[in-house]
């Protein structure tokens, strides 16, 4: 991709030091579950939340699924599995910058 250097991301070296880092900045960890126990349309974002996925073969271990503060599911039709990760990741990111007024503002448009 030719705008990846639009984007910031930190890379951690472990699980451990990046669950401290999450503590030391107080934000939540907010996993992203089929097994969910709140919708992703009703649970109440707020600002520094980290919003976590699982891997596309197996998702997460149970002691991630025991660290996240939240857990939250996408509604899906009765009987689907799962979604695609990346769709996930989208959806429930778009839900949590639309309810915190997170988009970018654009020029005129806006003002
Ligand atoms: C393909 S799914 C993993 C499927 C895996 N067999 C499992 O049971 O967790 C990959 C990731 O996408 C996210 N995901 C997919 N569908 C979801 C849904 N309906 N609600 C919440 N998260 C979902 C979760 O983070 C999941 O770990």
């Amino acid at each position: 991709m030719d705008y990846i250097h639009q984007a910031s991301y930190t890379r951690h070296t472990s699980w451990e030091v990046f669950a401290a880092t999450l503590a030391a900045q107080g934000r939540r960890l907010v996993l992203l579950t089929t097994g969910g126990a709140v919708r992703h349309d009703r649970f109440p974002f707020a600002p520094g939340d980290t919003i976590m996925v699982g891997r596309e073969s197996c998702g997460v271990p149970p002691d991630v699924v025991d660290r996240a503060e939240a857990r939250i599911r996408i509604p899906m039709q009765v009987g689907a599995r799962s979604l695609n990760v990346a769709l996930a990741a989208a959806i429930a990111t778009a839900e949590a910058l639309r309810r915190l007024d997170g988009f970018p503002q654009e020029g005129s448009e806006d003002a």
